[in-house]
């Protein structure tokens, strides 16, 4: 038998990983390509809370939600297509991208890529080891030569309002699994949640009441959501902002919730969910044991360590370090990290200075994030807000997309806007937001141009293709030239 079995025999790993969601799928996948032995422990399925109730199931469910608003736009194909989408195969889409809510398939994953897979809650105990408890209580210690990466993710935020248990309020969960339509659904919260989730169920044939007390998404450029409040408006729903819920009750637990609103008025539905943020999955996974506090996000450097724990071997990754709760982002996080800890290892020195290969670097300047809404909202990078409170000196350009034919030939009578934000000092761009159908798909562009801080001047020459949508940067880039001009 080799060392290397022999010692995961006894437990004792280059690597230990809690939590096999995307992201400590990648640091596992990562430090097996640097040649460390790596053990991954999970305690319900093998993808996280992304695969199987979150992102994937989501953007399913969406799509032909999306697909049916886009044909409509379309003159010639709306004439050929119904109001709703077919319900039935829609939850059957859904099934089938969450493979059910089976996990075999990337369990095998985690085996094919040479990972010991260890089912059962995973804690940390003490510096360098943790325990693992089984559904049976069976508890076995794993020991880490390296590093431990904390990839828990979190769970959905429940405001501490009376009657929220007894009122059995969906989360992300029921949004995302359920295979029934409630006639009459109340949302909570106006972030990416509550803004997909109302999308998706009006969508469906629900009545959908969203309550958001501030604006919807606030991290995007304000425009991102009045466009998405007047388009869920036009659809039906009733979107309510500056409003706060202050009691739930549902005394028949098989009959509708009644929400109490703090204007003193009342709404009665058959569901209610909450999409009201989220919480570090971090109370129970011994924090206490290497003196941190149970229950809060992480705190990293650049190369995913976790501050104020010494001797370089503790990680978090993915939404436990709070830096952009987003999986594209985490997993980013997860081969950074996991490819430091390679290094670390090897004891090579690390490239972690600003844009290097164990950096993050883009966690703080360039985030890509697209809402899956109808239109979608598309941005990345800073607002003109956050760009002006961080002291740069700015010029913000703004435009409808009707000013492209592109747009136009895609929906008739397009609707959408693009700012982008411009740093004066620099000529690079600090943030893009896109907001209209299609529009998902522009954002990379605008990512490399804002990562890659890539000057004005040269990205006059990145022509886009006529006529498609992204002829926006064209009237962008010539809007600013007149302005400087
Ligand atoms: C409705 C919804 C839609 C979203 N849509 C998108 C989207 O479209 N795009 C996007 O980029 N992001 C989206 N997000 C955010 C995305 O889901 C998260 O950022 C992502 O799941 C974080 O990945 P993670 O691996 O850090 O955590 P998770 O996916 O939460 O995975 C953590 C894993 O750790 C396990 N675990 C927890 N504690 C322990 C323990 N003690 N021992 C063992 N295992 C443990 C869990 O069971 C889980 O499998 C969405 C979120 C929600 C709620
Ligand atoms: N497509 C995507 O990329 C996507 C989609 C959905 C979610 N996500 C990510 O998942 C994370 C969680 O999303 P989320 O929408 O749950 O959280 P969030 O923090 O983005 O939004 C929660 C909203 O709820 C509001 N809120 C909080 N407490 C409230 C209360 N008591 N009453 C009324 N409103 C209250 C907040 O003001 C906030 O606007 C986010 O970071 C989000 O970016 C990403």
């Amino acid at each position: 038998m080799s060392e290397a079995r022999e010692n995961q025999e006894r437990g004792t790993y280059d690597v230990v990983v809690l939590g096999a969601g995307p992201v400590g799928a990648n640091v596992a996948d990562r430090a097996r390509a640097a040649g460390l032995t790596v053990a991954v422990v999970e305690r319900e399925l093998v993808g996280g809370e992304c695969a199987y109730w979150a992102c994937v199931p989501s953007k399913a469910l969406l799509r032909p939600v999306i697909a049916l608003a886009d044909a409509h736009r379309v003159d010639g194909a709306r004439q050929a297509v119904t109001d709703r989408p077919d319900t039935g195969r829609v939850f059957a889409r859904r099934n089938h991208y969450v493979n059910d809510w089976d996990d075999t398939g990337q369990a095998e994953w985690v085996k094919s890529i040479g990972a010991d897979l260890y089912r059962g809650h995973g804690r940390l105990d003490g510096p360098r080891r943790a325990t693992v408890t089984r559904d049976d209580g069976a508890r076995l210690t794993l020991t880490a030569r390296h590093a431990v990466a904390i990839a828990t993710g979190s769970r959905p935020t429940l405001p501490d309002i009376p009657g929220i248990a007894e009122s059995r309020p969906w989360t992300n969960r029921h949004g995302t699994d359920s295979s029934t339509v409630p006639t009459r659904l109340a949302i909570v919260g106006g972030g990416g949640v509550g803004v997909e989730m109302a999308t998706l169920w009006q969508g469906l044939g629900s009545q959908v009441t969203l309550l958001a007390r501030h604006r919807l998404i606030p991290r995007m450029e304000p425009f991102a959501g009045e466009l998405i409040a007047r388009s869920l408006t036009e659809a039906g729903a009733d979107v309510r902002i500056g409003i706060q819920v202050t009691a739930v009750r549902r005394p028949d637990p098989t009959g509708p919730v009644t929400l109490t609103l703090d204007d003193g008025s009342e709404l009665q539905a058959d569901e209610v969910m909450f999409a009201t943020g989220r919480t570090p999955a971090t109370e129970d996974i011994g924090l206490d044991t290497v003196g941190l506090t149970p229950g809060t996000w992480l705190k990293v450097d650049t190369t995913g360590l976790v501050r104020d724990v010494d001797g370089a071997w503790l990680y978090a990754l993915g939404d436990v370090n709070h830096q952009a709760l987003l999986t594209h982002q985490g997993k980013y996080q997860a081969r950074t990290a996991g490819d430091a800890i390679g290094a670390r290892a090897a004891g090579r020195p690390l490239d972690d200075g600003p844009w290097g290969d164990h950096a993050t670097t883009a966690d703080q300047h360039a985030v890509p994030q697209v809402f899956f809404t109808d239109p979608e909202a598309a941005s990345v990078g800073l607002t003109a807000e956050q760009a002006a409170q961080a002291g740069h000196r700015i010029h913000t350009v703004d435009l409808d997309f009707n000013a492209a034919l592109g747009a136009n030939l895609y929906a008739d009578d397009y609707r959408g806007h693009a700012r982008m934000v411009v740093d004066l000092d620099r000529e690079v761009l600090l943030g893009v937001t896109f907001v209209g159908p299609g529009v998902s798909e522009l954002l990379h562009s605008a990512t490399v141009a804002v990562a890659g801080e890539v000057p004005l001047k040269r990205l006059r020459h990145a022509i886009a293709c006529f006529p498609t949508v992204s002829e926006i940067w064209l009237f962008l880039l010539a809007a600013y030239h007149r302005k400087r001009t």
